[in-house]
């Protein structure tokens, strides 16, 4: 766990956003759009697979936020300890107006409500919202694949707000159905459609009390985190995140990383066959992971020591 930077407030509550989303969906990216409007001192706490920290390092990517982060386990279950603690360090140490938590991208809303709901009184806590964002190409083959049923249930019976981001990549038709399965979860929540996460988000009425589902969801899933020294090509990474997503290792979810070639560091992502780079301004070292369930391991860093430099 790491505190990165630390800015005083005397003040009351820390109202608090809760931003769910299956893996890949879009977190990271809707946590960055709300930094780039934050007013007043706002705190990020980011659990993510694996203990090599690509979001948190994304995240603070040009712009200094009051971050801890709580890797390698999952803060619904088994770091529910760890969250309280870490949340009681951030209002101790740093007392923000607001903090945003993204909890990986299998962790289910409930089991985080259900932790901070003994100690909300004591702390001053304000569950402001609970955002769960879907995304649009992915949602409807994940939920018929019957492999991520209930982490939807609870995701999207949970949420105050519900983003469908990425609706540049599917026809209206497909929308329509996504949103009228949403609805069968969630008849309330407000329903905003996205690109990039980009949306107004509205203030809501504050939570009271314990009024939400829990279900049981199965984290069981294998990753692989590394952080391999090297200069790699980026082609070479290309190669690996298309034999990834031809399931050439087996069944990989999602695979995230930041790595170094020499035109600099880069940030990729494969998430639902969609294979993303960006330029970094710099970054500190290669970091790589992948998601998946059964996949060979070895095989990936392989693949992974063929594409360097
Ligand atoms: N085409 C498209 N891509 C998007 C959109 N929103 C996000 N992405 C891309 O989707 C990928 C995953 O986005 P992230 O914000 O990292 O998703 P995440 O939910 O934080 O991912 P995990 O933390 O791994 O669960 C990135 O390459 C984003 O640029 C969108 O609206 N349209």
């Amino acid at each position: 766990m790491k505190v990165i930077e630390i800015f005083e407030r005397k003040g009351l509550e820390v109202k608090i956003r809760i931003v769910s989303g299956f893996l890949g969906s879009g977190k990271t990216t809707c946590i960055c759009n709300m930094l780039e409007k934050r007013e007043g001192i706002t705190g990020v706490l980011v659990n993510e697979f694996g203990d090599i920290g690509i979001d948190a390092e994304l995240i603070q990517r040009g712009d200094a936020v009051d971050m801890v982060e709580l890797p390698s386990g999952c803060i619904c279950c088994t770091l529910r300890n760890d969250l309280v603690q870490a949340v009681e360090e951030i209002k101790t140490r740093v007392n923000p107006e607001r903090l945003i938590i993204e909890p990986s991208g299998l962790a289910v809303p409930s089991g985080i409500l259900e932790a901070l709901e003994p100690v909300k009184e004591k702390l001053g806590l304000e569950i402001e919202a609970i955002i769960g964002i879907i995304d649009a190409d992915g949602f409807l083959p994940n939920l018929e694949s019957g492999l991520f049923g209930d982490f939807y249930t609870d995701q999207l019976a949970n949420s105050d707000i519900i983003l469908i981001n990425k609706v540049d990549l599917v026809s209206p038709e497909m929308l329509q159905k996504v949103e009228e399965e949403i609805r069968k979860y969630n008849q309330s929540a407000i329903i905003l459609h996205t690109v990039n996460c980009r949306a107004e988000i509205p203030a809501l009425e504050k939570h009271e009390g314990i009024d939400y589902l829990h279900l049981h969801f199965d984290h069981e899933f294998d990753s692989l985190a590394i952080t391999p020294g090297g200069i790699f090509r980026r082609d070479g990474i290309e190669q690996v995140l298309r034999d990834a997503k031809e399931e050439k290792f087996g069944h990989i979810y999602r695979a995230k990383g930041i790595f170094q070639t020499g035109e600099g560091y880069y940030n990729f992502d494969l998430v639902h066959g969609q294979i993303n780079f960006k330029k970094l301004k710099g970054g500190s070292g290669n970091k790589f992971i992948f998601i998946g369930k059964g996949f060979d391991k070895k095989a990936v860093e392989e693949s992974l020591a063929r594409a360097r430099t």
